[in-house]
């Protein structure tokens, strides 16, 4: 039977009017190349280029009783020490054991985390600190971890360098393989949003007094719906490989159709990895990939535990527009550097600033080291 539409066709038109547009959905793609891999190249490049943001299934990394579910185990054991035992790993100088301060510059959030370089002896060196009773299991699970993703980020950038048709496909791939790349691998654990407010009395005033400041997230920690439990950013590495449990909070920066910008929700998918663009592929690219802003709204009354892979070249690597990339109708857009250069640059920066754009070739400051 047919139930016929209570509005009229003149109520459905101003309902429209009335609704803001309908949000772009995430892009998904399907790693197991299920139309040919040409087509699985084709879809990567394209969404990088339009979303800079996709969900990546059946991507190869085996979830239940793999490295993933035991980096799990071992990183939800440190998050439910006591305090003072998971101060032995920080503060973070970046690297370490942090908790709600992000960066040098006043960024808070609403989670704490470990911050580790994926080389496996910058691993061990810091399990001391992290596992003490048993480092060695902890350095091992992180490496097993770190390996499997690393594949899979130089899979994606490999299909990238098909789909751009670079001439050398393996480019972007090769500067994450180098022997002294500058990987990190992140975990996050966010507390429930429904635990925050039962915060103990220093921590309240804490807060207040970063209310207060501009320094903290612009004077503004919270926004509507919820709590900043990562501000927005966009990543500066090449790529970022995030893995979170089923528990819903970050949101990317997307177009909608009308090509207005409006943050969208990511639906928690624990199978899956959700993979973003960053500053340096962006360079790369002469614009043509966007590095996507993002953010953790915390709303959720289940803790949050998300795990990034950001796939850094060396720190002397020269990060300039590939040649294909630079035509007569797109001139160069951003002058070379160094990806220490550009550390360099961001350490000095809130979380918030669009760093990549002290680099553009118009800007005056081209020595990109000017803050916001
Ligand atoms: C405020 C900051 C934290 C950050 C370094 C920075 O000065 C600006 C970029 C931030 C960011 C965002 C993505 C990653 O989580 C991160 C590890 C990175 O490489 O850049 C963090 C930095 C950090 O937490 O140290
Ligand atoms: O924890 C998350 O889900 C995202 C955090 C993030 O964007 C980051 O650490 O750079
Ligand atoms: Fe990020």
């Amino acid at each position: 039977m047919v139930v016929p539409s209570a509005t009229t066709p003149a109520r459905q038109e101003t309902v429209a009017l009335l609704l803001p547009p309908p949000s772009p959905a995430i892009p998904t793609v399907d790693m197991s190349a299920p139309r040919g891999r040409g087509a699985l190249s084709r879809q990567v490049a394209r969404v990088c280029a339009e979303q800079g943001f996709f969900r990546a299934v059946n991507h190869g990394v085996p979830m239940p009783a793999g490295p993933a579910a035991r980096l799990d185990a071992a990183t939800s054991a440190f998050f439910a020490l006591p305090a003072h035992d998971k101060q032995r790993a920080g503060p973070p100088s970046p690297l370490g054991y942090g908790c709600r301060s992000i960066g040098f510059n006043g960024d808070v959030g609403e989670l704490e985390y470990l911050l580790l370089h994926a080389n496996p002896a910058a691993v061990a060196h810091r399990a001391a600190s992290i596992n003490t009773s048993d480092p060695s299991r902890f350095s091992s699970v992180v490496n097993e971890y770190v390996e499997a993703v690393k594949q899979l980020a130089c899979d994606i950038l490999d299909l990238l360098g098909e789909g751009l048709g670079l001439k050398d496909p393996r480019f972007f791939s090769k500067l994450i393989t180098e022997t002294d790349s500058d990987s990190l691998l992140r975990i996050n654990h966010y507390p429930p949003s429904c635990t925050i407010h039962k915060l103990d009395h220093d921590d309240k005033c804490k807060l207040k007094r970063i209310a207060r400041t501009k320094a903290g997230n612009g004077g503004n920690p919270t926004v509507v719906g919820g709590r900043i439990g990562f501000g927005e950013h966009s990543d500066p590495q090449i790529l970022s490989l995030l893995r979170a449990n089923d528990v819903d909070g970050l949101q990317v920066l997307l177009p909608d159709v009308e090509g207005k910008d409006g943050w969208v929700q990511v639906p928690a998918d624990s199978s899956a990895f959700f993979v973003n663009v960053g500053d340096l592929l962006q360079a790369l690219t002469n614009g043509l990939l966007v590095s996507v802003r993002h953010r953790v709204i915390a709303t959720a009354c289940r803790p949050r535990l998300s795990t990034i892979y950001f796939a850094a070249p060396p720190l002397h690597a020269r990060i300039s527009a590939l040649p294909e990339m630079v035509t007569a109708g797109t001139p160069r857009r951003y002058r070379s550097f160094t990806w220490a250069e550009y550390k360099k640059a961001m350490y000095s920066l809130r979380l918030s600033h669009s760093r990549l754009e002290l680099f553009h070739v118009d800007d005056d400051n081209s020595d990109g080291s000017k803050g916001k």
